[in-house]
């Protein structure tokens, strides 16, 4: 932000701490807590990423809005995010794909932006007090009762304890048939298959539906609440648990109850994320809040398996305490940032999750194997 310039915008943190920038996107106020995403690409994938609600993202790469957006990297149909932080003003997007420009998009969809804040002490402020409250402010005008935000954001009472996947859940189930456009080193589509996966939205990502696609399911997608009864009616071959926004342990009350119900039917089970944490609660394990969680593209996991490290895209603030799973429940995969829990498994069934987001989107493509194990697991089960 020039020195001369008026701010328009500003972020308070519950703290009292206020950053000035230029505002962009809607005007208006938010309230949410506040993380750090380190990816270098994807902006507009993590803007719309369900299991962002109830977050603004500040970005640590400082060129956003360079290709602008275009419908087809939506992860729904609209950012969920509550805002976006970043260090320059968005660019002017310069890629043949863009239809609109970043800046535009948001006001249009009803997201703030702010632009020219130092995001580095940002993000150190972050991992020093853990993921903080805010309140973001845009006003063209540049009037802000500072008092009043900060007040606003420690009155919020945070994502512990709140449920808000059933906000961003689809309402009428729906059938999902479109596949992957590119394809990771060594894989190619499998058609044919045909193989039935109810799969729940607690915030689905619309990449991970086209993934298990793209590995032979013709996937039918139920709402948050759908029951055992629900998903078991459907007669699949198997069930798959999507990421999703809030507290896996909120989200628990009606998740948890349809997730055990499923397991009795011994089908294969596959979880991302949010159904990572719920196929852990479900098996009698604990969730736990991080201090300021893992978001970006980057992440080295070890799957403790094969010994081999993949590198992995990651969202979420909440995490398995490996110490909580029970006898029969092994953990198969590992943050080597933190050794924070990365994966489970029911000993001897193919009943599996992963907290991290093996659909690439946005980020690397070396976990892609797992939805060709879970249909692998279908079609063993097929033909015993
Ligand atoms: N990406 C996700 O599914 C996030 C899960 C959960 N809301 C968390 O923050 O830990």
């Amino acid at each position: 932000m020039p020195a001369s310039a008026k701010p328009t915008a500003c972020l308070a943190l519950s703290d009292g701490t206020v950053f000035y920038g230029m505002g962009f996107g809607a005007t208006g106020e938010t309230v949410a807590e506040l993380v750090f995403n380190t990816a270098m690409t994807g902006y507009q994938e993590i803007m719309t990423d369900p299991s962002y609600a109830g977050q603004v993202v500040t970005f640590t790469f400082p060129h956003v809005g360079n290709v602008g957006v275009t419908p087809e990297d939506d992860e729904t149909g609209t950012p969920v995010a509550a805002g976006m932080v970043v260090k320059w003003d968005p660019t002017e997007p310069s890629n043949w794909r863009s239809r609109d420009e970043l800046t535009h998009w948001l006001t249009a969809k009803g997201r703030i932006g702010i632009g020219g804040i130092d995001t580095r002490r940002l993000t150190r402020a972050i991992r020093q007090q853990g993921a903080p409250h805010v309140a973001l402010a845009h006003d063209p005008a540049g009037n802000f009762d500072i008092a009043a935000l900060v007040a606003k954001a420690r009155a919020w009472k945070g994502l512990v304890g709140l449920d808000l996947a059933k906000d961003v859940s689809c309402t009428q189930s729906y059938r999902w048939n479109e596949k992957r456009w590119a394809w990771p080193e060594g894989y190619t589509e499998r058609t044919g298959d045909g193989l039935r996966v109810v799969a729940i939205d607690y915030g689905a990502k619309r990449n991970i539906l086209r993934c298990l696609a793209s590995a032979g399911c013709d996937v039918t997608v139920l709402p948050a609440t759908a029951t055992a009864e629900d998903v078991l009616a459907l007669n699949p071959e198997g069930v798959f648990l999507s990421n999703g926004p809030g507290d896996p342990a909120a989200t628990g009350t009606y998740a948890v109850p349809m997730i055990r119900g499923v397991l009795k039917a011994d089908l294969p089970l596959f979880g991302i994320c949010l159904g990572h944490q719920m196929l852990a609660l479900a098996l009698g394990g604990k969730t736990v809040k991080m201090n300021h969680g893992h978001h970006g593209a980057n992440h080295p996991v070890k799957d403790l398996t094969t010994g081999k490290v993949e590198i992995t895209s990651m969202n979420h603030g909440f995490t398995v305490d490996s110490q909580t799973l029970p006898k029969g429940v092994s953990e198969t995969h590992v943050s080597l940032f933190d050794g924070s829990n990365c994966g489970i498994a029911v000993d001897g069934k193919p009943v599996f999750s992963v907290q991290y987001h093996p659909e690439a989107s946005p980020g690397p493509q070396d976990s892609y194997y797992l939805f060709d194990r879970f249909a692998e697991a279908m079609r063993a089960r097929r033909s015993a």
